[in-house]
């Protein structure tokens, strides 16, 4: 996306960035409009002509033909309308998707401390919600307000054309009732306002809610659910009948205002009449133009709503997209081949620069060992490995890999020599291929099949009804954890990273499955680097160094041979006293 649209993001940016590309299907749209004008304004003249001739008894032929002319007319004046919708519905729906992946792209973008801040419920209303109150601004708002106002114009005119007395006291009327229209509406305005925050509240509490089920069922938590979401009902009922009465309200209000003009407009030409001023025809005809103004003036009134709406949706888009990544892509070198050594120089770091997590953390781990870490819940693991894949940015210190400065070597690059497995498996509702590759079309069926064989998952994929092309529940529903922390394996493989990072699965497993993983562990870190967060002694084995973390700074690190023989050493003493009982 232009870093000029994220600055600057006003009405006049809106237009050019998403309805310059679709000007010829714009200026369609103005010519339907003034299409639809002309003949909205053409067509009662005919029929005063046919009320007028009929009167004065002319024969049938004419009046057939102005009969036959007014309903042709008035048929393609619907045809127009049906046109119009196609190309305006066509005009927003190309804009707003546009508008959707420009903010989706940049919220992927946004740091992780950004998505940890927000509900998930709280994004899709942003980019969703907002959005949607933005597609009639794109393919109606300016064009109908502009072309209402010919109209009432064109009608106003000819009134004035008519009889002046007429024209003055229609325009007049409409000038009044226009201005007393935009006031009620004000009164609607705050009661909607506060619907929509209280729908962005409930959608984010029911997407917070759905996000969590699982978690939520096992501790037996539905039932504060479902208090917390009565709590929520209980409040947006009022919210929303304030709002609907107010609507109702204005609603009535310029009901009662037609009424008003349609009599004005009926008593005048009576009295015109009954002074033989005007012909019954002309009576018709000033009724109906009166009659026609209360569709534009309450369309006038509808776009300026919705361009207000409009504005507070443009207004929290802005303020989403003035959320900038704080972790910057870097330009420097790429990172070798195979693989990858690391070299952490005096970290320190904390989510909150003031309560730092990892502490003046040094270590040099040459390519190809594997890293064993150990540290009590809290002290700082998953930190650490966030922090090589630049999830986050140090506040101090250096952090090399393959030689590179981290902050320098690019994101994408980053991210394809680095492959993490953790506890956490993330399966998208997506064919088996598409989970395993991550979309990436490079990689044959032949590599996939081969390494699912490696990792020991060949019986699994032999019981999927369409093979790869099998599309998983979300969340990976329907597999057990084993094959899940597996078919992750088989993700890393496929990527053939430099540097892997496990957050071991710590339980759960059967002792096949065990066995598997064990298996697909070793003939991942043959000829890569690793380190291994570690839970169970048999993990540890597979080090060549041990770095044991307590509140955030290395307490122990060396290579675990030399530590297992030396007794004063504290993994010593946890090899002695087991890890899990010391380290749970
Ligand atoms: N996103 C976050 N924002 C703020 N603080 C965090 C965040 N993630 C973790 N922390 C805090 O940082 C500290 C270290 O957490 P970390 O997850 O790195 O520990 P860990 O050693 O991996 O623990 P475990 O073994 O339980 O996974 C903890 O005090 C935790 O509360």
């Amino acid at each position: 996306m232009s870093t000029r649209l994220k600055h600057s993001f006003t009405y006049r940016e809106l237009l050019t960035r998403y309805l310059q590309p679709q000007w010829q299907r714009v200026c369609w749209m103005v010519l339907l409009l003034l299409g639809s004008i002309v003949l909205q304004l053409v067509n009662p003249q005919i029929l005063r002509q046919f009320i007028d001739n009929a009167l004065q008894g002319a024969s049938t032929a004419p009046l057939v033909l102005a009969g036959a002319l007014f309903i042709g007319l008035s048929l393609l004046n619907q045809l127009l309308a049906v046109v119009n919708t196609y190309v305006s519905e066509n005009v927003a729906w190309t804009a707003t998707n546009q508008l959707r992946t420009d903010l989706v792209s940049h919220c992927l973008q946004l740091d992780l401390a950004f998505h940890k801040a927000r509900t998930s419920g709280e994004l899709i209303e942003r980019i969703d919600g907002d959005v949607n109150t933005l597609a009639n601004f794109f393919s109606q708002a300016i064009i109908k307000l502009l072309g209402n106002g010919l109209l009432i114009i064109g009608v106003l005119l000819l009134l004035f054309k008519e009889r002046w007395q007429v024209g003055i006291a229609i325009s007049l009327f409409a000038l009044a009732g226009l201005f007393i229209l935009i006031r009620v509406r004000q009164v609607a305005v705050p009661f909607w306002v506060k619907t929509r925050e209280k729908d962005a509240e409930f959608f984010g509490f029911l997407g917070e809610q759905l996000a969590g089920t699982e978690d939520l069922r096992a501790n037996g938590a539905t039932g504060y659910v479902m208090s917390r979401f009565y709590q929520l009902l209980r409040s947006w009922l009022p919210i929303n009948m304030r709002a609907s009465v107010a609507s109702y309200a204005t609603w009535s209000s310029t009901l009662l205002l037609f009424g008003v003009g349609n009599a004005l407009a009926l008593s005048i030409s009576i009295y015109l009449w009954s002074k033989h001023e005007i012909s019954p025809g002309s009576v018709y005809l000033i009724f109906y133009y009166t009659n026609l103004l209360s569709a534009p003036m309450e369309q006038i009134r509808t776009q300026l709503q919705q361009l207000q709406e409009a504005g507070a949706g443009i207004e929290r888009i802005r303020q989403l997209l003035q959320a900038q990544p704080t972790i910057l892509d870097g330009t420097g070198p790429a990172l070798p081949s195979g693989a990858l050594a690391l070299e952490i120089k005096d970290l320190t770091f904390g989510y909150n620069p003031d309560e730092p997590v990892l502490q003046q953390l040094s270590l040099q781990l040459a390519a190809g060992r594997v890293l064993g870490i150990l540290g009590r819940t809290g002290s700082g693991k998953t930190t650490l490995a966030r922090l090589l894949l630049r999830l986050y940015d140090i506040q101090q210190g250096e952090i090399l890999l393959g030689g590179v400065p981290l902050h320098q070597t690019r994101l994408s690059e980053l991210r394809h020599h680095i492959g993490m497995v953790t506890q956490d498996v993330q399966l998208f509702h997506a064919t088996v291929r598409d989970n395993l590759t991550y979309f990436n079309r490079a990689i044959n069926d032949e590599q996939i099949l081969k390494v699912l064989s490696e990792v020991g998952l060949t019986g699994w994929y032999n019981s999927l009804p369409t093979g790869l092309d099998t599309i998983l529940g979300s969340d990976g529903e329907g597999l057990s954890a084993g094959e899940a922390q597996l078919l992750a394996f088989t993700r890393v493989f496929l990527s053939n990273p430099g540097l892997i990072i496990m957050d071991e699965a710590s339980s759960r497993l059967d002792p096949a499955t065990e066995q598997l993983i064990e298996r697909a562990v070793d003939t991942l870190l043959s000829e890569r680097t690793g380190i291994i967060i570690a839970h169970r002694l048999g993990t540890i084995q597979r080090a060549d160094d041990i770095l044991i973390i307590e509140n955030g700074r290395a307490l122990e690190y060396g290579a675990r041979a030399q530590l297992a023989n030396n007794p004063h050493s504290r993994f010593y003493q946890l090899l002695q006293t087991g890890l899990e009982e010391v380290l749970a």
